[in-house]
């Protein structure tokens, strides 16, 4: 079965997603995302963001293998975005629900396709420590949910040594888990942290926007950090702002850029509940 995929192209710092509207969750299937995803043969991502309309939106993530996380922070500034460029209202604030709760957004239009959002994240839990062995040795990280799950070093690795550590710490608990390699650069009033991520379900990614609220979360209670203020985090793909308050709620700010639309002519088929409203299909801005 052939069919027209609409979609559109988003990027928060370089975490790139392809934005689809859908009206159920099976809308694809995981072999279809990785069809997406395929940089040299599909339309190219970290995931498939599928939005589901209604009084309350909703995001549903597909991580580039197919596989399903409960939560994406620069996936939801993208959808946030993406769901405000069709208002045309220069400022919005939305409720977006996920499989890890409705998140709260405010949505600032800079300019065409160039949006800030700032998300109200929910609550950081930190987790119990883990031990992995890789290379010869013992590598321990703090973990942390904050929808998703993450392990936390503020160990020294170099970049050859991430590539090699960073598989077998996302694949070792059951369900993997993505993987933060940081390094503090300022503390005291202005802290900032530069940090390498490895996500459960991608590899090496530009950005990740859960990594950094756990990895801030994680800061503040090692007191690296203090609570209340602005940490920036630094990821290879630019600066976020994250904030975690005394009871760990964490509050993220950062970009969201629409890079292209287009349609792309499948061969796959597409699921039930995929949906390709005329309004947008086959545009490039
Ligand atoms: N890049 C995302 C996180 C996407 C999901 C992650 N790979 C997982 O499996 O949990 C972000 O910006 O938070």
């Amino acid at each position: 079965m052939s069919g027209t995929l609409a979609f559109e192209k988003w990027e928060g710092l370089g975490n790139d997603f392809v934005v689809l509207d859908a009206s159920s969750e099976d809308a694809i299937t995981p072999e279809q995302a990785r069809a997406l995803c395929d940089r040299h043969r599909g339309i190219g991502g970290d995931g498939v963001l599928l939005v589901i309309g209604g009084a309350t939106p909703r995001m549903v993530v597909l991580n580039a293998d197919g596989s399903r996380p409960e939560m994406c922070g620069n996936g939801l500034r993208c959808v946030a975005a993406f769901l405000a460029d069709r208002t045309g209202a220069e400022g919005l604030s939305m409720v977006i629900a996920t499989d890890a709760g409705d998140k709260p957004c405010a949505i600032e239009r800079r300019r065409e396709g160039l949006y800030d959002v700032t998300v109200d994240m929910g609550h950081a839990k930190m987790g119990p420590r883990l031990d992995v062995e890789a290379e010869g040795r013992k590598h321990g990280f703090t973990t942390v949910d904050v929808g998703n799950p993450h392990a936390i070093t503020f160990e020294p690795y170099a970049e050859d040594e991430i590539d090699r550590v960073g598989p077998t710490v996302a694949t070792a608990p059951a369900g993997g888990i993505n993987v933060e390699f940081c390094r503090m650069l300022g503390e005291g009033a202005r802290p900032r942290i530069a940090v390498t991520v490895w996500e459960r379900g991608v590899g090496r990614t530009l950005a990740c926007g859960t990594g950094a609220c756990a990895v801030a979360a994680a800061a503040c209670e090692q007191g690296r950090a203090p609570r209340g203020a602005p940490i920036e985090v630094f990821l290879p793909g630019g600066p976020l702002e994250i904030t975690v308050d005394e009871a760990r709620a964490l509050r993220m700010k950062g970009p969201a850029r629409r890079v292209f639309r287009g349609t792309w002519e499948t061969s796959f088929g597409l699921g039930p509940g995929h949906t390709s409203p005329p309004s947008w299909a086959g545009t490039t801005p």
